[in-house]
């Protein structure tokens, strides 16, 4: 914080009026030099004075309009579409498509182009401009061609890969065989268990094995602050997938948008449930033998509304479990298979060991491992290199236990 600078001392003389005439004036000319002196310092403190009243003036402004538009209710989402002389513009509000003429306040015609998206409120006022970072669309999905995950990269859990060929790959690339039977695939496929277990890789090797294109979006990209947007934004991504067919749609983290509903109301809760009804209904509109399949993974099977469960909707469940021991010798030698591994590298006993691994930790000892090799100058991996990397990760997790603990998949 700045200091308000020290006000000069008025300045000081005494005069003796006994003091001959060249010297009286030689002291009274010394103290108008004086007081001129002060003059000056003290109109360059008005000046500064003057200059910060200004700037807390424009924040106080700026405050108060800022605190305008968080009190007015929930702010709605909409796409310039033309902005016309007298400043006036065009805006089409997401979720309804209602178009509307507004007019917009001088501080903000400047900022707007067609194209753009804003905040506007009840009253199709203005608000915001939503800059590109809040533009979740852009920022939001991932998007591959063609994942480099195949089936051959997942260990431990042959079951769950069987099953999601014939829920997902199958209808893709063999569509005439429910045509002959007369039934629909699962229209959505579901994959639940603990963290990194390979949920995510088996959407990708699904995807990798029928040339579809991988479209991913979190749950949690999809609760979106501003009314309309989540909804906006599930519509993008089942339009993404129809312009880049086949497509796998894979929604990570379900659970942030299907929650069970609580007791409680508010505009937050009402516009998740909003996001979550336009995710059903996409899903009910699409055709269940065409070239877009959808999984879901959730780490919180428990929490689920049953709504989604429903036919029609995820109506595959899929446990993915963490790899029992035999699954976690499968991951630890695929995620070995580029590394310089020693002769006497006991894979079994180091599976043995690892009880309560998920996927991911077992690839995080076998990098952990190559660490230590590195760290003592060799450049073949040996057991005790394993050893050392899981005493590391013990110690490293002792506050935080490796084991699937707390979390809640069924
Ligand atoms: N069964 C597995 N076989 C081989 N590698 C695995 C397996 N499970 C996890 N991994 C490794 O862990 C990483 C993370 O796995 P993945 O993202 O598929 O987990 P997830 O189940 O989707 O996790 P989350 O629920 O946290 O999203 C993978 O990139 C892979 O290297």
């Amino acid at each position: 914080m700045s200091r308000s600078p020290s006000i000069p001392d008025r300045p000081h003389r005494d005069i003796d009026s006994d003091l001959p005439d060249d010297e009286r004036l030689e002291a009274l000319r010394g103290h108008y030099e004086d007081l001129v002196d002060v003059n000056d310092q003290l109109s360059e403190q008005l000046d500064d004075a003057e200059d910060r009243r200004e700037r807390l003036r424009e924040k106080v402004d700026r405050v108060e309009r800022e605190n305008e538009t968080l009190k007015s209710s929930s702010l709605y989402i909409a796409t310039v579409e033309d902005v016309l002389p007298d400043e006036q513009v065009i805006v089409k509000q997401h979720g309804n498509n209602q178009e509307v003429l507004t007019d917009v306040s001088s501080r903000i015609v400047d900022r707007i182009e067609p194209g753009d998206r804003v905040a506007v409120n009840d009253s199709f006022a203005i608000q915001t401009v939503l800059d590109t970072e809040t533009d979740a669309r852009a920022q939001s999905m991932e998007i591959t061609e063609k994942p480099a995950v195949t089936y051959a990269d997942i260990g431990g859990i042959d079951e769950q890969v069987r099953e999601v060929r014939e829920a997902v790959e199958q209808p893709l690339t063999e569509p005439e065989i429910f045509n002959e039977v007369g039934i629909d695939p699962p229209s959505g496929v579901l994959l639940y268990g603990p963290p990194g277990t390979g949920k995510t890789m088996l959407a990708k090797a699904v995807a990798n094995e029928t040339d579809a294109t991988f479209i991913k979006m979190a749950g949690s990209e999809l609760v979106r602050k501003f009314i309309g947007e989540g909804s906006r934004l599930v519509r993008d991504l089942f339009e993404m997938a129809r312009e880049r067919q086949p497509a796998i749609i894979f929604i990570d983290e379900i659970d942030a948008i299907a929650t069970r509903r609580t007791e409680s109301k508010t505009s937050g809760d009402a516009e998740v449930q909003r996001t979550m009804m336009q995710l059903l209904s996409e899903m009910d509109g699409f055709e269940a033998r065409g070239e877009i399949r959808i999984i879901a993974a959730t780490n919180r099977f428990d929490m689920l509304d049953r709504a989604i469960l429903r036919p029609g909707r995820f109506d595959r469940l899929i446990e993915v479990p963490e790899p029992d021991r035999d699954g976690r010798e499968q991951i630890l030698s695929i995620h070995t298979r580029g590394m310089n591994i020693a002769n006497g590298v006991d894979f079994g006993a180091l599976a043995d060991d690892t009880e309560g691994y998920s996927g991911a930790e077992i690839e995080s000892l076998a990098t952990e491992a190559g660490m230590f090799a590195i760290r003592n100058e060799r450049n073949e991996v040996a057991h005790q290199d394993f050893a050392d990397a899981l005493e590391k990760i013990e110690e490293d997790d002792s506050s935080d236990v490796v084991s699937s603990a707390g979390y809640f998949y069924q």
